[in-house]
């Protein structure tokens, strides 16, 4: 079944799902130019009710009653993996944790439950133990993998900002977070069968030959630029493991599934708590020379790199906040634009308490964040036309009216594991800084900065750095990765680093996800039975590689694969990524009750309100919340040129607030007093009494 914008409403459910089996949305109405993806059945028989921590059933929380968080990581133990959620109640906000978004359904998109699936794991023990050749041999090391197939080559892209990699950073870390792998330092935790969830244990990693760390006195490396090039054990591949004749492992993932700005709030009530000021609705702030930064981190010596006291070490919503200086810089965007809106509201509507000033701008936040990431972000990523094809755009002035309760709205493994993170590849090594004019007078190495935001604070760096990533090209999608992330991530001043594709590989490795081969199958495409089957989609010398790094076609990792094919015109990702990033944004838009454009009755906004966050953009969120950044192109993630070129902010559509103003009597008889300033941009000038 094919349903395309053209001839048809936006694709909805028409199975008879009950609320006793897991809410697999099956992907029919997938259609862009390029290929069809076949109806498909979802492999998920109906008694795999607990295999996604138990939606719907309840016993395993029944059974094996939930720990304490704080023994979460702290080594090898059982926890329930359904969460404790409910009954729920009717509110106009959304939770921090993502419960009872889906009033039939609650847990789902919860925060630290299972990612869902598309094909089924393929551990090579059936549980838990990561895929082995299917001739039986041992799969090549990832780091070799990496080191052959994705080398550093600099190719800028032609049309696109830096700041659209970013952002897709920023789109990730709302999205998804695999349980206890933040910054490659943590070990993992995944739900067995049986809705049992495992944390385990450090030293399941063999310290002896870690795939992705490159020693820095490595001989090979010194040689081949390879590394450490032994198959070693993994995190799941571990002898305390889930008992044999369970369901297979499912891997947790620990921030809200929905695109909630998760990320700048929390996903957990205590850390959401932690970051509010408790009053005006703000969110807390370090003032510095009058300008906002996030607070402080309590625990600078474990989140950062290199940190004396005195440097910065932020407290977000989500832990990752440091990873970078650029995704930082975003990070403190998104905070600052919460405390303007609230401060907007508090003037509109003086009666509103701190609560009601918080919700209220948390949720406008949050719309703005999916406007940029559906109407502005996604079509570049995607393609216009498969966005609009597949109900993740409209062009509308109206509602959408597209949530449908029986899409499972979690983030999925193939998705975060493998076809994400395909968008490494649009990394720049240098991160320019630009001034007002647009010259650029020095670049920051990126592997000087990770975990270590100090940078930003300094001088003016943190407008340069926010113009620069505007300015800038990102790297070209394709098969080259920039070596600050192959060689030198995390390097923590040590001369080499670690491999964020061998990581990326290795990690799709532990969470079993099936072959490249099966996501081309998956996604209708054909499967190749020799290496040369493979010249369809991937140009004949990687096509090399592959037959030298792996026995059989069927070997070859979706990660892998999937990373080589050549771009879709009009997007930028090859054909497998696209299929599968394109059911995920369709799966998070239409399974999320709280979509901005939805036109939901109790929760949503009115139109009037939705047409003013349609307004948004990323270079809006520039203008209000830089330091003294006075002018950007209007489509920021696109390179300036004279279609685009840079404009003074005040000619930057920007959201009005005055559809949020609860119209007392008494502010009635002042509007009529204060008329809107001519020339001021649309938002309304605070009422003084
Ligand atoms: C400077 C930029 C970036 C750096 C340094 C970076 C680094 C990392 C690191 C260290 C991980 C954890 C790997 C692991 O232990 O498995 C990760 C995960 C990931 N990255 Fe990136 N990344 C960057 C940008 C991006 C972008 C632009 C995207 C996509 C648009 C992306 C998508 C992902 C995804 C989907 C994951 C997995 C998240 C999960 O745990 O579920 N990353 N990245
Ligand atoms: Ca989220």
């Amino acid at each position: 079944m094919y349903v395309t914008k053209t001839n048809a409403a936006p694709r909805k459910e028409t199975e008879n799902m009950t609320t006793s089996k897991p809410f697999l949305h099956t992907p029919k109405g997938y259609d862009s130019s390029h290929f069809r993806l076949p109806n498909f059945q979802s492999f998920y028989g109906s008694d795999f009710s607990s295999f996604f921590g138990g939606h719907g059933s309840g016993s395993a929380s029944a059974q094996f009653p939930s720990f304490p968080a704080n023994n979460f990581f702290g080594g090898t133990g059982f926890f329930s993996c359904t969460p404790q959620v409910g009954p729920c109640t009717k509110s106009k906000y959304r939770s921090i944790d993502g419960s009872c978004n889906n009033l039939n359904n609650p847990n789902l998109g919860v925060a630290n439950t299972p990612y869902g699936r598309l094909l089924p794991p393929k551990y090579s023990d059936g549980v838990q133990a990561p895929p082995v050749s299917v001739t039986g041999h041992k799969l090549t090391s990832p780091r070799q993998i990496s080191a052959v197939l994705f080398p550093d080559a600099k190719a800028p892209d032609p049309r696109w900002t830096l700041a659209l990699m970013q952002y897709g950073q920023i789109i990730t870390h709302d999205m998804s977070l695999a349980a206890g792998t933040t910054q490659g330092k943590a070990h993992a935790t995944r739900c067995c069968g049986q809705g049992l969830r495992q944390a385990l244990p450090e030293h399941s990693r063999n310290p002896a030959c870690f795939p992705i760390d490159i020693p820095n006195h490595d001989p090979v490396y010194s040689k081949a630029g390879i590394g450490c090039m032994e198959f070693v054990r993994t995190n799941n591949d571990v002898s305390q493991g889930c008992n044999s004749g369970q369901k297979p492992a499912e891997q947790i993932t620990a921030v809200t599934h929905y695109l909630d700005s998760s990320n700048v709030y929390g996903s957990s009530q205590q850390v959401a708590d932690s970051i509010r000021e408790f009053q005006g609705g703000r969110l807390r702030v370090e003032l510095k020379y009058g300008r906002q930064f996030p607070p402080s981190n309590n625990n600078k010596s474990a989140i950062c790199d290199h940190v004396s006291e005195s440097e910065a070490c932020y407290l977000a919503g989500d832990v990752r906040v440091n990873q970078n200086p650029q995704l930082t810089v975003f990070q403190i965007l998104q905070l600052r634009e919460h405390n303007r809106l609230a401060r907007e509201l508090a003037r509109l509507n003086p009666h509103w308490d701190d609560e009601r000033l918080y919700q209220e701008a948390r949720k406008i936040a949050i719309a703005e964040h999916q406007a940029v990431t559906y109407n502005e972000w996604l079509p570049l990523i995607l393609g216009q036309e498969t966005t609009q094809r597949n109900g993740l755009t409209y062009n509308t002035q109206d509602f959408t009216y597209d949530y449908n309760e029986q899409v499972d709205p979690s983030v999925l493994n193939d998705h975060a594991t493998a076809a994400f993170r395909f968008f490494h590849t649009n990394i720049a090594g240098f991160l320019r800084l630009y001034d007002e004019h647009r010259s650029s007078f020095s670049a920051l190495r990126l592997s000087d900065h990770f975990n270590r935001p100090q940078i930003i604070e300094e001088g003016n760096n943190f407008d340069d750095l926010a113009r620069g990533m505007h300015t800038q090209p990102q790297e070209a999608s394709d098969k080259f990765f920039t070596k600050e992330i192959t060689l030198f991530l995390f390097r923590n001043g040590r001369p080499l680093g670690q491999d964020l594709r061998a990581i990326d590989i290795q990690r799709a490795r532990d969470h079993g996800l099936a072959s490249y081969n099966d996501y081309r199958h998956y996604c209708g495409l054909p499967r190749a039975h020799t290496f040369d089957d493979f010249g369809d989609l991937i140009d004949p010398e990687s096509v090399q590689k592959l037959a030298s790094l792996y026995h059989h076609p069927d070997d070859v990792e979706f990660t892998v694969g999937g990373s080589l094919e050549a771009i879709v015109p009009g997007a930028l990702v090859g054909p497998t990524f696209l299929c599968i990033l394109t059911e995920q944004f369709y799966r998070t838009r239409s399974g999320d009750r709280f979509f901005f454009e939805n036109g939901q009755k109790d929760t949503g906004f009115t139109l009037e309100q939705v047409n003013e966050i349609r307004r948004g953009s990323i270079s809006r969120l520039i203008c209000d919340n830089a330091d003294d950044v006075k002018s950007m192109q209007p489509r920021g993630f696109e390179q300036i040129s004279h279609t685009n070129p840079v404009v003074p902010c005040s000619l930057i559509p920007a959201p009005s607030l005055e559809p949020w103003r609860e119209h007392s009597q008494a502010q009635q008889t002042a509007q009529i007093a204060v008329q809107p300033q001519e020339g001021t941009q649309s938002f309304t000038l605070p009422f003084f009494k």
